[in-house]
């Protein structure tokens, strides 16, 4: 299967990393393009991969095109191109509707998929918009691709905002938290490099136990917190501060940005 990206940055390269790693696809079945000649020949030159010269070109070299454009470029990008209806399209942006994808493509043709960053270590939690209009084959293409990358979930639309805030920006919450961690270490005379790396390993700890255990997130609070003990202090000082307000905020800003790039 030659798969073809529109938009090669951060997302797009996490994917492909991913899908040659888990030989999901071949370098040799991987096309791209690029606004200049010359990232797409420094991009050649690191991947393996075939940059070709126009997005027309992605279009015509793949059976399956991933559009990882920002969503503000997918009008420009798509309005010249002409897609034949049976190439399957996944779009990864964030903000761009069904709606939005129909003035371009056929109802039976595309997925909106959202993956997130851990995908590069083949741990994706990535949601595929549930599509009833296309058939069993595409559909068991989009999962085999994905869940190359990770976990994937089949969710309606409506619940994508949502979801968003929840898996495909949260490791950046993730990671300020683990910066944060390792930085208020460093303050105790711990070098930056082992702090961060005792922080990563708690975190990842932390979610393997809520995945494994029956025990609820609030329960193993409890287990933490000794009668009397260390873990209780930053708890009780961390609900006093506002922490879980701050995140419960930070998922309404990002739920209403979402909404809002959606109905432009
Ligand atoms: N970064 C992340 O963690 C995630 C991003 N996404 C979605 O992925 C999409 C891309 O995001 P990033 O990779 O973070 O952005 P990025 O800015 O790293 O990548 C966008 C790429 O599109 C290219 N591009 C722009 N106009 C183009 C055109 N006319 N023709 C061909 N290529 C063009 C840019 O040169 C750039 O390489 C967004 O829609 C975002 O919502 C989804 C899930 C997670
Ligand atoms: O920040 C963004 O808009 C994208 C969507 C999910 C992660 N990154």
């Amino acid at each position: 299967m030659n798969i073809g990206f529109i938009g090669f940055g951060n997302m797009a390269k996490t994917i492909a990393n991913g899908l040659i790693n888990e030989e999901v696809t071949q370098k040799e079945r991987v096309f791209f393009s690029t606004r200049t000649k010359e990232s797409r020949q420094k991009t050649e030159k690191e991947w393996g991969i075939t940059g070709v010269e126009s997005n027309q070109a992605v279009i015509d070299s793949a059976d399956v095109i991933i559009l990882a454009m920002k969503p503000h470029q997918f009008d420009e990008v798509l309005q010249p191109l002409t897609i034949p209806k049976e190439k399957l399209v996944i779009s990864v942006a964030a903000g761009v509707t069904s709606t939005k994808l129909e003035e371009h493509l056929s109802k039976n043709q595309y997925f909106r998929v959202m993956p997130n960053l851990n995908a590069q270590v083949q741990a994706s939690m990535t949601a595929i918009v549930e599509n009833k209009e296309v058939d069993s084959r595409q559909k068991e293409v989009v999962e085999t691709l994905f869940s190359a990358i990770g976990e994937v979930v089949f969710i309606p639309e409506e619940q994508l905002s949502v979801f968003i805030a929840l898996a495909g920006s949260s490791p950046a919450i993730v990671f300020l938290m683990i910066d944060t961690l390792a930085r208020s270490a460093v303050k105790y005379g711990m070098s930056k490099d082992t702090a961060t790396k005792i922080a990563a390993q708690a975190v990842l700890g932390s979610g393997k136990t809520v995945h494994e255990s029956a025990t609820s997130p609030w329960d193993l609070i409890d287990q933490v917190s000794s009668p009397g003990g260390i873990t209780v202090e930053a708890i009780l000082n961390l609900m006093q501060s506002g922490f879980s307000g701050s995140l419960i905020q930070a998922v309404d800003k990002m739920v209403e940005k979402d909404n809002k790039l959606s109905n432009n």
